[in-house]
Parts: C-alpha cells; sequence; structure tokens
C-alpha cells in the first residue's frame, strides 16, 4: 500500500517540479524593485510546510515556492524507498533553493531545513527569516500517515527528527511557532510578526 503511495507521490512532484522551473525563469527575468521579504516555512515532514506556507502566502499576497519540488529525482526516489537523505544528498538542493531565495525578493518557501548547517546555506541568500514549525514526533507522524498523495511516508518521521537540530537562540533570524494549532493561528501568528 505504502509503494503505491509513493508512486503517487512522485507522480505528482514530477508535474509540480516542471511548474517549478517555468516559475523559475519568469521570477528571474522580474526585475521590479520590492521591499525584502524571504520566509522560510521549516520543519519536519508532516509538520505542515506546505499548508502553513501556502496560506501564508495567500495572507501576505507573495509567491509561495515548494522547496520539495527542487529535489533531483534520486533524492525523491530515495525518500520514497524509505531511505533517509544524506548531507551529500541535500547539498546541490540547498544551493538550489538559495539561489532561488536571493532572485526573488518576497516569497514564502517551505523546506525542512533541518540542521543549522542546512538553514546557514539558505541564509547565504540575505534577508531570511525562517519560520519553525514545532510539533512532537508523533503529531507529525499521524499527519504523514493521513497523506496519500505523498512520497514522504510516516517511516520517515524518525530520521526526520533524529536529524533535526532545533533552532538556537543564537539563530535570532528565527520565528517558533505551535505546530499543533490550527492552521488559522498559525498563519495569524507569523503575519502578526512579519506583516
Ligand atoms: N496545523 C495543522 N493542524 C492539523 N492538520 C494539519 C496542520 N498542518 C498540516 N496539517 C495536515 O497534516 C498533513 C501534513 O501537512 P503538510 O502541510 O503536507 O506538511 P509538510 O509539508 O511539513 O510535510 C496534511 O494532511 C495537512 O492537511
Ligand atoms: O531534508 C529532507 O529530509 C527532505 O527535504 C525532507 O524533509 C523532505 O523533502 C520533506 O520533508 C518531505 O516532504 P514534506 O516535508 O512535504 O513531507
Amino acid at each position: 500500500m505504502r509503494g503505491w503511495n509513493s508512486a503517487a507521490g512522485v507522480g505528482s512532484w514530477v508535474v509540480r517540479q516542471t511548474a517549478w522551473l517555468n516559475r523559475s525563469e519568469m521570477a528571474d527575468s522580474d526585475t521590479t524593485p520590492e521591499t525584502p521579504l524571504r520566509l522560510i516555512v521549516m520543519g519536519v515532514a508532516g509538520s505542515g510546510k506546505t499548508t502553513i506556507g501556502l496560506r501564508l502566502g495567500e495572507a501576505l499576497d507573495v509567491e509561495y515556492v515548494e522547496a520539495d519540488d527542487a529535489h533531483p529525482p534520486t533524492n525523491v526516489e530515495k525518500m520514497a524507498a524509505g531511505i533517509p537523505l544524506t548531507d551529500a544528498d541535500r547539498q546541490p538542493w540547498l544551493e538550489t533553493l538559495a539561489s532561488r531565495l536571493a532572485a526573488r525578493t518576497r516569497v514564502v518557501i517551505s523546506c525542512s531545513a533541518l540542521k543549522r548547517s542546512y538553514r546557514d546555506v539558505l541564509r547565504a541568500a540575505g534577508g531570511v527569516t525562517f519560520v519553525c514549525l514545532d510539533l512532537p514526533p508523533a503529531v507529525a507522524r499521524h499527519r504523514a500517515g493521513d497523506r496519500t498523495d505523498h512520497f514522504m511516508g510516516p517511516n520517515m518521521i524518525d530520521s526526520q527528527f533524529a536529524t533535526l537540530e532545533p533552532p538556537t537562540a543564537d539563530e535570532t533570524d528565527v520565528i517558533t511557532v505551535d505546530a499543533t494549532a490550527t492552521p488559522a493561528e498559525i498563519v495569524a501568528a507569523i503575519v502578526d510578526r512579519v506583516g
């Protein structure tokens, strides 16, 4: 059953990655000056990055970018097979995201950004603010288990938490929110801080 779900998840990833590439070209040619706002919604799989990122983009009238769409196919195949990514797997993906962030002045992007070193790669884009979705493993596992159209299954949640380095106090560009609240409450709390 999980294999079928994973295959479906990979299929939708391919469609979304095509859209990502098209959007990237359009955004790269946009030279309109705007006030910088680069928000990165981070957290483990199932924390609500896509849900909150989409709603936050709408609330702020800012483009939303799904970082999963920038994974190379080999990464998606690994995750769909239940194999956690390594630092080496994530590095080119993070560098792509950093350059995409730098090419946009106003954007909401969802990216797990699990380790401090990963967040530092993204920080190279300049002017970024992270929104960390904080929740217990059991809630993430439950949410990931509810999805039927995603390559990342609940079997990956333990490795996500094992990799996670929660932001520390010296990471002053991070807003941490309680991800067990409702999406409306979470978005309102974020807009209150950055809007
Ligand atoms: N705040 C929330 N409260 C309840 N369910 C949520 C919340 N945020 C997300 N979900 C649900 O949890 C699942 C995983 O959310 P998703 O946005 O795909 O997380 P991520 O992108 O971090 O993997 C989805 O089924 C989504 O509808
Ligand atoms: O660093 C990682 O291990 C991956 O980025 C991983 O986090 C994955 O891409 C997403 O978490 C899966 O997608 P969802 O977060 O949307 O479940």
